[in-house]
């Protein structure tokens, strides 16, 4: 990365300071590690740009669904996805997902959504197309342009640290075991983590796991990304130990 001074705006007064140069941080991890939660609280602490690339992935699903698109069509769903006109904000106090002026932000969280996704993310065309734009994100937010002001960004997902930035400035794998992301993904969804309601949440997280790994590695750390384990961390000891990882090798 070029370094390249902060510009001072009132916004960021507050902010941490942990770097003046622009900073791009990957985060890659499985489904319920902290990854969307975790990356959304260091890109507020430290004034930079959010990019929840899983939620481009949602919203591709959204959109072929919703145009009839067959999932199973892999030519179809690449051509829908190319001419797809998605927004994504990258505020991370208030990260929003347009498709077409609409907002669905609410909308690409759905079991049907959570269900399909997987299809489309395992084909390449549309792999190929969302990297082209999450690149073109992370290269504005280092340009003095973006909503970050030329300060940087977290860009979050499964091939981010490897695929899509892998000159990353920070690069961390987030993990937590399968019994912990089990029972965060059961809590956040059915509101408990008793057995019938982990059991509910079992195909969400563990099998879309299975299937998203048949194209991306986010299950071990590549050489030179940082993994935090946040088995036995709770959300603010996690977003300190990734704000620590940031410290230490931005210094
Ligand atoms: N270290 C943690 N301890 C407990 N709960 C956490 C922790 N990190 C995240 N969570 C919670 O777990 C759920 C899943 O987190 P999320 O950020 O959506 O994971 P991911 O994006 O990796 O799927 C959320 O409800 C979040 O608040
Ligand atoms: N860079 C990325 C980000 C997400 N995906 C896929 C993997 C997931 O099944 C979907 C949705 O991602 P998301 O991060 O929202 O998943 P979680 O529900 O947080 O586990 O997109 C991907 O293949 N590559």
């Amino acid at each position: 990365m070029i370094p390249r001074h902060a510009p001072q705006s009132p916004q960021h007064t507050k902010q941490q300071k942990v770097s003046s140069h622009v900073v791009v941080i990957a985060i890659d991890g499985p489904s319920g590690s902290g990854k969307s939660s975790v990356s959304k609280a260091v890109a507020a602490r430290l004034g930079l740009a959010y990019l929840d690339t899983g939620a481009m992935y949602r919203a591709a699903t959204l959109w072929c669904v919703g145009r009839g698109t067959d999932l199973a069509d892999e030519a179809a769903v690449a051509h829908a996805v190319r001419v797809m006109p998605l927004v994504s904000g990258l505020d991370p106090d208030a990260p929003t997902v347009h498709l077409d002026g609409r907002d669905v932000s609410e909308a690409i969280r759905t079991t049907e959504v959570s269900t399909a996704v997987s299809q489309v993310a395992t084909n390449l065309e549309v792999r190929a197309e969302l990297r082209r734009r999450q690149r073109r994100t992370i290269e504005a937010e280092a340009a003095a342009d973006g909503f970050s002001g030329g300060r940087g960004i977290v860009a979050e997902g499964r091939d981010i640290t490897t695929v899509v930035a892998p000159d990353a400035d920070v690069r961390v794998l987030l993990t937590a075991s399968e019994e912990a992301r089990l029972r965060r993904r059961s809590l956040e969804v059915h509101g408990a983590a008793d057995e019938s309601a982990v059991e509910a949440t079992r195909d969400q997280v563990l099998r879309r796991d299975r299937d998203d790994a048949t194209v991306s590695q986010f299950e071990v750390a590549a050489d030179g990304v940082v993994t935090v384990d946040s088995s036995d961390l709770d959300f603010d000891q996690t977003v300190d130990a990734v704000l620590a990882v940031v410290t230490q090798v931005t210094a």
